[in-house]
């Protein structure tokens, strides 16, 4: 007989690295700030960068901010899971102690662009979740750039130039969403991260648990 005192809705399972890519003003760090509000079971992996802060961004929060020296000496040193050249800059994901806690059932939310998703999906495919974000036109994209107020007009002008080639690899993802409005797009974003936690493959708590109703 099953257990009584075993809470079905705290069986372990494995974390997970939940993706989110976009082209650049379309939404995905606005998405990752509300689901780390919203769900405490979420961690943010913080990517280090050689680009300078923004007004408003902290070191070791929004990303840890480096010198081109620095960023070259941890690519020699092996601690990157994954980096890539992103407008002019480098951008990485530090190897931290993802693995392990990604078994004690931590997941992990990851804002970086195809290239970097493509070489953590190389890297883990069981654990990665791919969610490529789209902005509803092209002209509503430009328009959120410029309203972010954080951007000169040729760095503008750069992202919206890369717009459509980030855009074409729309397909390497495994859910596709329009952000049209926050609030939805949101809701669309939780409904994917509950659905792949409830995976069979991920929730390691239930081979006891079914053993148990079996014997
Ligand atoms: N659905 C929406 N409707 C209107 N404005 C939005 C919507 N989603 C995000 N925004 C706004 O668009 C701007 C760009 O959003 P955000 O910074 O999240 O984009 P991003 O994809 O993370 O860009 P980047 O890759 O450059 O960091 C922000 O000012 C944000 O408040
Ligand atoms: N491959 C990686 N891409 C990353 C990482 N961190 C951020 N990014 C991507 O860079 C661009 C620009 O970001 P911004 O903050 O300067 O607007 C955006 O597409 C991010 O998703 C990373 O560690 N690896």
């Amino acid at each position: 007989m099953a257990d009584s005192t075993v809470s079905h809705d705290k069986l372990a399972r494995r974390g997970l690295l939940f993706i989110l890519s976009s082209p650049s003003g379309a939404g995905k760090t606005t998405i990752s700030r509300m689901l780390l509000d919203a769900d405490e079971e979420i961690r943010l992996s913080v990517s280090v960068t050689t680009r300078p802060p923004r007004p408003g961004e902290i070191d070791g929060v929004h990303y840890y901010f480096v010198g081109d020296a620095e960023f070259d000496s941890m690519v020699e040193e092996d601690d990157f899971y994954e980096w890539a050249p992103v407008f002019g800059y480098r951008y990485g994901t530090p190897k931290g102690r993802i693995r392990g806690a990604l078994k004690e059932g931590q997941d992990f939310l990851f804002d970086i662009d195809w290239q970097g998703t493509q070489q953590l999906y190389q890297k883990d495919q069981q654990d990665v979740v791919r969610v490529f974000i789209l902005p509803p036109s092209i002209a509503e994209l430009e328009r959120r750039l410029r309203s972010r107020g954080t951007d000169a007009d040729e760095i503008i002008a750069a992202r919206m130039e890369r717009a459509r080639a980030e855009i074409s690899h729309w397909d390497a993802y495994d859910y596709v969403v329009i952000n049209e409005n926050v609030d939805a797009c949101f809701a669309k974003v939780r409904e994917i991260l509950d659905a792949e936690r409830m995976k069979r493959q991920r929730q390691t708590g239930l081979i006891p648990f079914v053993r148990e109703l079996m014997s």
